[in-house]
């Protein structure tokens, strides 16, 4: 187990910056996962942490000592690309063993750790066949396999799942997990889907533009976003922000009515934050607007709302009955699950009170 710390880091490629001053600390064990869009810094951040790529600021330390500068070989990492790197004219087994014989492992534990790992991923009856000829998927797994046999004190995983399908991917996201938890090593997942770290990581850094946007576990970052980028991006759908007028204790919504709030921000322009999961149908309710598409997804019913130029999206689960499109839609939102945000600068407004 390991800890890694990168402080200040930052890469230039020639006037481009890709990365900037990025504080972060990845604990002992725990599960980080890199979360942004594309081209948002996270491959540049792990090929650093991986020794592939050298910083041009900043520093990189593995429990304590600096790392930056130590060849790839030397840190201890496991690495598993998007592009799975096995050999395909090898045996699954050959594979597997490959890391743990390189290492000069005694012969029976390239035994033990082959068959341990076999299990852990399901590739146990298949050992034996030729890696050339297995699904993309299987290859996928061969690969996180033969990474993981060397058991490094740090794994870090680009993209692992990007080109495995959508079942598979759901099935590999709780075989990681369970991976992470057998061998407690540190791990860093790179990803551009937010489900993926909301499923698998213990704390997640969300990434824009070559920053560091906010830390946190998954219900932080779901819960309290730092500003309106990690709103958006985390949730499925993103957080509802609409323009309003805070008065008091109450924000008004043009077109749509006034939202309560837990405390008094003084008089501002705002963006009122809420998820579409806390949207409450209710006949009653101070907010209206109207039925645009109704979507059907499983339990789940995500219903698009309008009013004038403003858009809202509501999740309604099953003990609900979906409204139906072009009717209007009363809701009401509890004060307690609305976020401010300042609509200049995007960040996220100290709750007073
Ligand atoms: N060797 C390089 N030379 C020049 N620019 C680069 C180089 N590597 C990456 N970049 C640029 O740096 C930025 C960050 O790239 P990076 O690969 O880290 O992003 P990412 O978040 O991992 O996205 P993706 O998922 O698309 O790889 C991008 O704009 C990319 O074009």
């Amino acid at each position: 187990m390991t800890e890694i710390v990168l402080d200040t880091l930052g890469k230039d490629f020639g006037s481009f910056t890709a990365l900037r001053d990025m504080d972060l600390t990845i604990r002992d064990g725990e599960f980080m996962a890199l979360l942004g869009p594309s081209g948002c810094g996270k491959s540049t951040t792990m090929n650093m942490i991986a020794g592939m790529l050298e910083p041009t600021r900043g520093q990189i330390r593995f429990d304590g000592k600096r790392i930056d500068g130590v060849p790839m070989a030397k840190r201890g990492v496991g690495f598993v690309f998007q592009n799975y790197a096995i050999f395909t004219h090898m045996s699954v087994r050959e594979n597997l063993a490959y890391g743990p014989k390189a290492q000069g492992m005694s012969r029976a534990e390239v035994t033990r750790r082959v068959s341990d790992i076999a299990e852990l991923l399901q590739l146990t009856p298949m050992l034996d066949r030729r890696a050339a000829g297995l699904s993309v998927n299987i290859l996928q797994r061969i690969a996180i396999g033969r990474s993981a046999a060397v058991e490094p004190a740090i794994f870090l995983l680009d993209e692992p799942l990007s080109n495995v399908d959508a079942a598979f991917r759901a099935v590999m996201r709780s075989e990681l997990k369970g991976l992470q938890r057998r061998f407690s090593q540190t791990m860093v997942y790179v990803t551009h889907d937010q489900l993926e770290a909301m499923t698998m990581a213990d704390r997640i850094a969300v990434m824009d533009h070559g920053r560091l946007l906010q830390v946190g576990t998954p219900l932080e970052v779901y819960n309290n976003p730092s500003d309106t980028f990690v709103a958006r991006f985390i949730g499925s759908p993103g957080m509802n922000l609409i323009p309003a007028r805070v008065d008091g204790d109450t924000a008004h919504m043009d077109g749509i009515g006034a939202l309560t709030l837990t405390a008094a921000p003084g008089t501002a322009q705002v963006l009122a934050g809420f998820r579409p999961e806390v949207v409450h149908p209710d006949d009653d309710g101070p907010l209206a607007m109207g039925v645009e598409i109704v979507e059907h997804i499983g339990a789940r019913t995500i219903v698009h709302l309008r009013a004038g130029e403003t858009e809202v999206k509501a999740v309604l689960d099953a003990e609900h009955t979906a409204p139906r499109e072009g009717q209007a839609f009363r809701f009401r939102v509890d004060a307690a699950d609305i976020r401010l945000f300042d609509p200049a600068t995007g960040a996220a407004m100290k709750r007073h009170g």
